[in-house]
């Protein structure tokens, strides 16, 4: 039987809207689709084998014993379906698929041919390593090649990628190799400042340590002036910590 979040869920959306989503998909050209694959899908991962939200729940009343408290007293009775609520949202980049956020163009941008800069794009994503937030900005430039793309795309597609389990070089990664591979353009810079709750709240807490990952492709790769026009423009690019985390 399906529980309740298979049947209202934005899983069972999700997997309903497979065949509309097939379409437009296999418009794709070869590239992209290589990318998807070595970025990982989001609906890869949508194997039968995923737990119920029932399991999910007694897997969290596990936890609560674990810490040394009762699950059934009369404050932790809802807590179980508050965090699985709460995965839904942390988590929702699973969901996601990258290159369709990037798949809507623009082509009538009368020539310009410049960098194009989003900076301080405030993420939250979480360290695969101790499942705890990791808290940051994101950088993300490229030049065009005929067409853009609208400004927040550049914010979805980060948010795509942060909202999964991470490291920091990953997401780097896969945010810069998406753009790169789906719009084409002549380069693409990526860099990511970010605090680790996992090096603050636990661990050898250092609080107010940043680290600072980036990905240059293309012009901004090959090309010392487009680099340091992409640096200037981002302010050093991670010259100064993130506040929050
Ligand atoms: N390179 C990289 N390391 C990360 C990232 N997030 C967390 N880490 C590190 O991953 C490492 C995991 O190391 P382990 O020794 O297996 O785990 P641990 O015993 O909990 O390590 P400590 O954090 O040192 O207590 C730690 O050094 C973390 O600081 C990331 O995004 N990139
Ligand atoms: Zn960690």
């Amino acid at each position: 039987m399906l529980d309740e979040h298979d049947r209202d869920g934005a899983w069972a959306q999700n997997r309903s809207t497979g065949a509309e989503r097939a379409k437009p998909r296999a418009r794709k050209t070869s590239k992209a689709v290589k990318a998807e694959a070595s970025t990982g899908s989001a609906r890869s991962r949508d194997a039968a084998d995923r737990p119920t939200r029932k399991e999910a729940e007694a897997a969290v009343r596990t936890l609560l014993r674990w810490a040394g408290d009762d699950p059934a007293r009369e404050g932790l009775r809802d807590t179980p379906a508050r965090v699985v609520r709460a995965y839904e949202e942390f988590f929702a980049g699973y969901r996601t698929d990258p290159a369709e956020l990037l798949a809507r163009t623009f082509e009538e941008v009368e020539g310009y041919d410049e960098m194009i800069v989003l900076r301080d794009i405030r993420f939250e994503s979480y360290c695969e390593h101790h499942m705890v937030p990791i808290i940051g900005r994101a950088h993300v430039a490229y030049l065009p090649r005929h067409r853009v793309v609208g400004i927040s795309k550049l914010a979805r597609l980060v948010d795509a990628y942060a909202k999964r389990l991470q490291i920091q070089e990953k997401m780097t990664v896969q945010i810069a190799d998406t753009l790169q591979a789906v719009l084409q353009p002549k380069g693409v810079a990526v860099v990511i400042e970010a605090a680790h709750q996992c090096m603050t709240t636990r661990g050898v807490h250092k609080p107010g340590v940043a680290m600072v990952t980036s990905r240059m492709l293309g012009a901004f790769r090959d090309d010392a002036t487009t680099r340091r026009e992409f640096f200037a423009l981002v302010g050093g690019g991670g010259a100064q910590a993130p506040t929050h985390g």
